[in-house]
């Protein structure tokens, strides 16, 4: 199994492009199934899962074609089978995304139930009960879901009863080709639902009031290929700036949005950092100074996201006086914290609260990954370090950190792949 070596110390100084995002990738790339006519995806990041989503769509028969930049010509017209299998759903929980789009377009969808996962249980009853509310049959058989709709989803009224992001897209993806107006009520308002809504737009869709609460659909018939350009990764970006401040440096991150990072600078801001920003570009600078300790409670869009707290944790690990983290979406987010402690961080936890008091200096160490934020917090923790950090399972970041070595050893890091 791959590990990442770091050998900590080094201030971060340079500038890094974002790739784009994964959580946007992927719906879109399940988007694309709701039309026969052939449909271009741009700027997809180079990661494992969206190799597994592009894996997912041709084992259902699509053709699909990758070039060297990661721009990927699809076409559904081939496809031959309706079936998301458990080989797949079990290495992405982000594989449900191809539930909505399957049921609408062909009336049939077989998804592997997934599990839990270190994060905590994530159930997807409200995605089921939505296409319910649709018209649609679902039973759950040996660990599958099964779907069916006799003619067409129709449109419905839906509240969610908690935000979710892939379920608010499950359910728009539904919602275009559904045979009436559908209103999907408490929606997830993320940057990503928001990107997916324009490329279903651009699909020929009829969607209004996406990055509101309220998402309103008129359903088409048909839905035409298009060309679309995913928008850049915002965890990505702040996880860049946080290595920035987390190291004193200067890093300035070019071609992101930065608009969905407005919670995000504002707690680095907080912790002291110089923050400027352009239409397309954000410029940290620590000017060599600690970080103080911030406070953080993750909640939807647009409040602080789950995705940057375990990197904020490892800010406050080293920062001067005491951080406290509510991690408020899910129930086993601070997988992260017992590495931290490894590494030498003092940092207590009671429920969903940490309580974080700055140390002067971490200390390498061997660590393990448990999942891919937690991953990229031992990265973090890990450059600020004094020595040598061995970070093993790093499987976890390869699922959303595109070629992290070569990025962060252009800002000046000492970090390098050990392939075993
Ligand atoms: C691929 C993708 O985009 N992943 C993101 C997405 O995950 P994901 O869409 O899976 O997360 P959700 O927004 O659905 O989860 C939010 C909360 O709702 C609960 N819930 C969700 C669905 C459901 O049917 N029933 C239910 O109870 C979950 O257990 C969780 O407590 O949003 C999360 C929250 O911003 C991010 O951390 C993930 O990076
Ligand atoms: C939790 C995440 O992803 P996923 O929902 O795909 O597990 C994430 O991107 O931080």
């Amino acid at each position: 199994m791959d590990k990442l070596q770091i050998i900590g110390g080094k201030t971060l100084n340079g500038t890094v492009r974002a790739s784009g995002a994964k959580n946007a990738a992927l719906p879109i790339l399940a988007a694309t199934l709701l039309t026969k006519e052939e449909i271009t995806i741009r700027n997809l990041p180079h990661l494992h899962d969206i190799t597994t989503m592009l894996e997912l769509l041709g084992s259902m028969g699509c053709g699909v074609v990758v070039d060297e930049r990661m721009n990927v010509q699809l076409d559904v017209s081939t496809l031959n089978n309706c079936e998301a299998p458990y080989e797949l759903v079990k290495t992405m929980r982000a594989s449900i995304l191809v539930l909505g789009p399957l049921l609408s377009h062909f009336g049939k969808a077989i998804v592997s139930l997934p599990g839990g996962c270190a994060i905590g249980s994530r159930p997807v009853d409200l995605h089921l009960r939505g296409l319910e509310a649709m018209g649609a049959n679902i039973v759950v058989e040996n660990g599958n879901i099964v779907a069916t709709v006799t003619d067409r989803l129709k449109g419905a009224r839906i509240f969610f009863d908690k935000v979710t992001v892939t379920g608010t897209e499950n359910l728009l993806m539904a919602a275009a080709l559904a045979d009436g107006q559908t209103i999907l009520e408490n929606s997830a308002k993320e940057p990503e639902v928001v990107d997916l809504a324009e490329c279903l737009i651009k699909m020929g869709a009829k969607i209004t009031g996406h990055g509101t609460d309220t998402i309103v659909v008129d359903g088409v018939e048909t839905l035409h290929g298009t060309n679309y350009s995913v928008m850049p990764d915002r965890i990505e970006t702040g996880t860049f700036l946080v290595a920035g401040a987390i190291t004193g440096g200067k890093v300035k991150v070019t071609e992101t949005n930065v608009k969905s990072l407005e919670a995000v600078i504002a707690k680095l801001e907080e912790a002291g950092a110089q923050v400027e920003t352009g239409d397309d570009w954000i410029e940290l600078d620590m000017q060599g100074q600690r970080p103080k300790a911030v406070n953080i409670s993750t909640a939807p869009y647009p409040a602080f996201p789950t995705d940057m707290q375990a990197q904020f944790m490892a800010l406050n690990s080293v920062a001067t006086g005491v951080g406290r983290v509510i991690e408020n979406i899910f129930e086993n987010r601070f997988m992260h914290v017992n590495e931290m402690v490894r590494m030498g961080a003092d940092i207590e936890v009671n429920g969903n609260t940490a309580i974080i008091k700055g140390c002067d200096g971490l200390k390498g160490a061997p660590v393990m990954a448990t999942d891919l934020r937690a991953s990229a917090s031992l990265v973090l923790s890990a450059l600020v370090a004094q020595g040598d950090t061995k970070i093993d399972r790093i499987y976890h970041i390869d699922r959303g950190y595109e070629c992290i070595e070569e990025k962060l050893g252009a800002l000046g890091a000492r970090i390098s792949r050990v392939v075993n």
